[in-house]
């Protein structure tokens, strides 16, 4: 195989039906910036849209914007644009709150809705957060919690097989590794075994596009700061599939999500659809934010971002392979997300001295290094520029400067 240049790079970002969209970011200069899948770039839209919420609504408009610019409303109107994105119907999703709180309200929700089983399957090495959940979830409702590998099918069979699972949470792509499971198969799996499925969809909305309702889905959970690019702690959302929405009762009934919100009743009433796990009152600065972002996303092809995606993280495998890392990230393309993650016992001070190359990537402990690849903002030349700067750090042993080894980031 003939080897790739830069100039082939170059020549794919001209051809690049996605490249337009690059401009609708405002990026640092001179920076590489492969952290999409944490923290996402600033829309050019969003600092203007803040402004005129802040400004505009709140400052001159004050209590009138509940109505006027449609601040109550903002949940559901948001969830109808991100819909599309998951492959639901625009009342079955909802935006609101954080994805660990959201997470709790959906397990509740569906360990309510077995009732006769009362264990939660989990995966091994799932993010924190959803493992902390769990455990949380387990202990108030009087369920039990198990872990299984999520990767391995016959491991996850027969844990499913044992018949008293109530409802399994996977993340569709995993945090660290990037190994994208088959949605479709898997909640295929549970139901035939009669248990319900909550996604976390954190590290796959905005990276690929994702069938909820065609996989038939029960609930899903995800954040809107990474691949969705709405800023550091933006609301998150819920997904409640139609069939579950009489049914389905959230633990966090607040007001927000009551059928007559000011009835002011001295009774909750669920309202319909996906609201009913909306709590109470939302951040609507951080939204304006994630309005911004989603308008741009309703441009994007999900079909072209994917096929830029697998071969954005094809071309950093590729011409990573010289370094001589463990490529953790499965190597065929259908069985990842847009993250490539390789292993090095010095991972840490690689990635430092990387980042002081304007290549912004990030470890994760123990040994993993991380790299996402955000299709709508990355070209083919960056991509390119940063594997060169990889191979050469690990070549050169210019990760061995003791500036490199200094006390660990947060992120
Ligand atoms: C899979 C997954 N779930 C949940 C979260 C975060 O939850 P929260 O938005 O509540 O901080 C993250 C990342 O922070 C994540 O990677
Ligand atoms: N949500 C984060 C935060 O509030 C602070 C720092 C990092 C994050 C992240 O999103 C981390 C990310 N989920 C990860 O995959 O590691």
């Amino acid at each position: 195989m003939t080897p790739i240049t830069r100039p082939d790079c170059v020549r794919r970002d001209d051809e690049d039906p996605l490249a337009g969209f690059r401009r609708e970011f405002l990026l640092p200069e001179g920076v590489i910036y492969l952290d999409g899948n944490s923290l996402g770039a600033l829309p050019a839209a969003a600092p203007g849209r803040i402004a005129r919420t802040v400004e505009h609504e709140w400052g001159e408009r004050l209590i009138a914007s509940w109505n006027d610019a449609g601040w109550w409303d903002k949940p559901r109107a948001l969830g109808a644009k991100l819909a599309p994105l998951v492959g639901a119907a625009p009342h079955e999703v909802v935006v609101g709150d954080g994805t660990s709180a959201n997470l709790f309200k959906a397990l509740v929700a569906a360990l309510r809705l077995n009732p006769e089983r009362h264990v939660v399957l989990g995966e091994k090495g799932n993010f924190p957060t959803d493992l902390y959940i769990t455990e949380g979830v387990a202990e108030i409702m009087g369920a039990v919690e198990r872990r299984v590998d999520a990767d391995n099918r016959a491991a996850l069979a027969g844990a499913l097989a044992a018949g008293d699972v109530a409802v399994l949470l996977l993340s569709h792509v995993d945090y660290r590794t990037g190994a994208l499971r088959d949605m479709a198969e898997i909640t295929r799996l549970a139901h035939a075994n009669g248990t319900l499925v909550v996604w976390d969809l954190c590290h796959s909305v905005g990276a690929l596009p994702i069938e909820l309702a065609g996989c038939g889905v029960d609930f899903a959970v995800g954040c809107t700061y990474k691949y969705l690019n709405a800023g550091p702690g933006a609301p998150a959302f819920v997904f409640a599939a139609q069939r579950h929405h009489s049914a389905a009762r959230q633990p966090l009934t607040g007001w927000h999500g009551h059928a007559r919100p000011f009835d002011f009743s001295g009774e909750y009433a669920p309202a319909e659809g996906a609201s009913s796990f909306l709590s109470g009152s939302q951040p609507v600065v951080a939204a304006a934010a994630l309005e911004a972002s989603l308008d741009l996303w309703q441009r994007v092809d999900l079909r072209l971002l994917r096929e830029k995606s697998v071969a954005l993280t094809e071309l950093f495998i590729e011409q990573t392979r010289s370094a001589g890392l463990d490529l953790v990230t499965p190597p065929e393309p259908d069985r990842r997300g847009s993250q490539v993650a390789l292993r090095h016992p010095e991972g840490y001070p690689i990635v430092q001295a990387l980042i002081a190359r304007g290549v912004v990537g990030d470890f994760r402990a123990p040994d993993v290094l991380r790299f996402g690849f955000a299709p709508l903002y990355l070209r083919y030349a960056d991509v390119f520029d940063a594997a060169s700067a990889l191979v050469e750090v690990v070549r050169s042993g210019q990760w061995r400067d003791p500036r490199f080894a200094a006390a660990k980031a947060v992120t």
